[in-house]
């Protein structure tokens, strides 16, 4: 069986190895012709895959290896007897991760003694928003969750949620929504004019979901004024030609890794290999824990003397700190329009490893139990 699959996927031989051949190609420029031959199609997000690519292919497996499907013409492979199978929550945590090391920076540039007095808002609700709104209840911040379609089922009743006029009044909004058009609570450029004109410049915004979500003329124009709010962008409008002058406007500039641990990505790759497993019919006998090697940085240690606020921002950003993603972007913006799309897609392919904070173990001596629980609301590993 030919297995095409898309090259940034790791660990494709130690998952599918046994399953078929497996054939390497480059996702963003897959052709049809790439994947003509292939029963099974195993991609990422920058994979456009519809009747363009699969038109008289033997394809009859997609899988994709992350949270967002966006990419995927998912009712045409349904009409074609195409079987699908996204990741969801593979990389969710890795997302909560990135926001909670970009509010620890934000808080300190800001001066703030105590980060969680910021208010945060949370725009999605699902597997990101959810973690994400878990670890901020747990360090005791003021969170609120807009989540339209949540709020209309009958399960709900005891969730309260607010609209995005409201979450948009947070000292931090954070969008963790899919891109979706057409329906209701389509969420293509659901931050237009109107809400950014009521950011002030205390407030952050950060947009962690799909680039589309925001206007980006509209956030030009917003950010060019006197009061723009502070912005963070981890994906943007038409990657991977983005806009060099909305990554100089915005305060922070990632391209797209909010999800990219180590353990976000080969969860995606174990998530489709079960998947396609279970459609063959064959037993699953890998799992992502078993190829997750020792982390680079394996343990931390603080004692009563530590600064409660520093020492969680410490160990957060041991393990992952958005500004040097920021610095490496900023550089890739250099040179013609070409240069910057294939340096942005160069960053992702070439993306350091990063652990998540479940890697690292921290060893506290003689400090409070409030910090204790901080530490393990974020998901570190504790020894006290
Ligand atoms: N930056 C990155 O690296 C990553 C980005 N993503 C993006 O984040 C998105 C969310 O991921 P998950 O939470 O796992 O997806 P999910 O499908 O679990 O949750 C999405 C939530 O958004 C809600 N939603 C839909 N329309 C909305 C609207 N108009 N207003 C407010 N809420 C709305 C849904 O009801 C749902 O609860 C993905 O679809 C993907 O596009 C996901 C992983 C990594
Ligand atoms: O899982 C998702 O959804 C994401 O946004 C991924 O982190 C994107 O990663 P690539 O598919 O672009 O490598």
């Amino acid at each position: 069986m030919l297995i095409v699959a898309d090259e940034n996927i790791p660990l494709l031989d130690s998952f599918f190895g046994e399953i078929g051949e497996i054939r390497r190609v480059s996702g963003r420029t897959m052709t049809a012709s790439d994947v003509r031959d292939a029963e099974v199609l195993l991609v990422r997000s920058v994979t456009r895959v519809g009747p363009e690519l699969l038109e008289g292919s033997k394809v009859r497996f997609v899988g994709t290896a992350t949270i967002g499907t966006d990419h995927v013409d998912e009712e045409w492979l349904a009409r074609n007897g195409i079987r699908f199978s996204a990741a969801p929550g593979c990389n969710a945590n890795s997302v909560a991760e990135y926001v909670l090391s970009v509010l620890s920076v934000h808080a300190e540039r800001r001066g703030l003694a105590d980060w969680t007095r910021l208010s945060v808002g949370i725009v999605g609700v699902g597997n990101v928003g959810s973690e994400l709104s878990r670890k901020l209840d747990r360090l005791g911040f003021d969170v609120r969750l807009c989540d339209p379609p949540r709020a209309e089922l009958e399960d709900e009743a005891d969730t309260s949620f607010v609209s995005l006029e409201e979450a948009m009044t947070c000292d931090v909004v954070t969008l963790h929504t899919p891109l979706t058009r057409n329906q209701p609570h389509a969420t293509y450029h659901m931050v237009g004019a109107a809400e950014l004109e009521g950011l002030s410049a205390d407030q952050l915004l950060i947009n962690a979901g799909r680039g589309e979500v925001i206007d980006t003329q509209a956030l030009k124009a917003r950010l060019s004024q006197t009061s723009a709010p502070v912005v963070a962008l981890d994906v943007w409008e038409s990657e991977p030609a983005i806009d060099p002058e909305l990554v100089q406007q915005v305060w922070l500039a990632t391209p797209h890794i909010a999800g990219y641990s180590l353990e976000g990505k080969v969860q995606g790759t174990e998530m489709i290999y079960r998947a396609l497993s279970r459609y063959l019919g064959f037993p699953v006998r890998k799992q992502a824990g078993q190829f997750l090697p020792e982390p680079a940085l394996s343990k931390v240690s603080f004692t009563s003397a530590a600064d409660e606020d520093d020492a969680i921002k410490i160990a957060l950003r041991a393990c992952y700190d958005p500004r040097r993603d920021d610095a490496r972007l900023r550089i890739a913006m250099r040179g013609s329009d070409q240069e910057r799309a294939a340096a942005f897609d160069q960053l992702r392919r070439d993306y350091p490893v990063r652990r998540e904070c479940s890697s690292l173990k921290v060893q506290l001596k003689g400090t409070s139990k409030s910090l204790q629980d901080s530490f393990r609301a974020i998901g570190f590993k504790l020894k006290i």
